[in-house]
């Protein structure tokens, strides 16, 4: 199990956001978390991301068999793109992907020619290699997307966390990423967890859709099970939508 979630609930004051969360992604597995505007999507992303955390007392988070429940975002090592999180304008394509690496901690930190080779790799993998001196203003939107996920992958992550990462994008580059992203996903083999509302998009790309609805979980299945054996009026109404 390479992500597990225990009983998770979060109160921004006094409003209820989520409500007791379990859930279980498998490695490698590609999860997508699908559900209207304010279904706590973004807040269940941060709280595995380490950018915010569950109500104290109860509930317990998971990576590889360790507890990370109050760690910071750097120390449980998740990789994570924001649909806003913008690239540093003033670094090359190349610098970007390797910012990541440079920051570590001084004995965590690896030489620089080794760190060269990993953002070569990277731009390879993204299929960017010629853009290595390029600047975030002259790239596409996608292409910048695809250097985000770069620089997040440099770290070598343990999870990697999207939220609505293509959500800026229209909607003909969108569907093109969301191959490339499968076909990424299927080299690389690790385990992700991307927010969406967009329901072919979960569909399309995920192994495992959750569907979260007023900060419960309230399906989770493959896009099959859930479009045969919708287990509540609020998945399939949400389906059909
Ligand atoms: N820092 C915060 N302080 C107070 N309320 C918050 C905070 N962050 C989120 N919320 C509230 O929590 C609820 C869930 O928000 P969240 O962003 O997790 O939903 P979402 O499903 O990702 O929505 P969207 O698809 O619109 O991004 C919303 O009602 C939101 O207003």
């Amino acid at each position: 199990m390479s992500i597990h979630i225990e009983h998770i609930s979060k109160h921004f004051d006094r409003t209820s956001v989520l409500s007791d969360i379990s859930l279980d992604v498998n490695t490698g597995e590609l999860v997508a978390l699908l559900g209207p505007s304010g279904s706590g999507k973004t807040t269940l992303l941060r709280i595995i991301a380490g950018l915010e955390f569950p109500d104290e007392g109860k509930g317990k988070i998971n990576f590889h068999g360790s507890e990370v429940t109050y760690q910071s975002a750097y120390d449980r090592k998740a990789g994570f793109v924001f649909q806003h999180y913008a690239l540093f304008n003033h670094l090359t394509v190349a610098q970007n992907i390797e910012f990541g690496l440079k920051v570590k901690k001084r004995f965590e930190r690896l030489p620089k020619i080794k760190r060269k080779e990993i953002v070569t790799d990277l731009l390879e993998r993204i299929q960017l290699p010629e853009y290595s001196g390029r600047y975030p203003n002259q790239l596409s939107g996608g292409q910048r997307q695809r250097v985000a996920l770069a620089r997040a992958l440099a770290v070598n992550p343990q999870v990697l966390l999207l939220d609505e990462p293509f959500g800026a994008l229209d909607a003909k580059v969108r569907k093109e990423l969301r191959r490339w992203l499968r076909e990424f996903h299927d080299n690389i083999k690790l385990t992700t967890l991307f927010v969406t509302h967009d329901q072919d998009e979960a569909f399309e790309l995920a192994d495992r859709v959750v569907v979260l609805g007023q900060g419960e979980i309230q399906q989770v299945g493959t896009p099959d099970q859930l479009r045969d054996k919708p287990v509540n009026q609020f998945v399939s109404d949400f389906i059909e939508a």
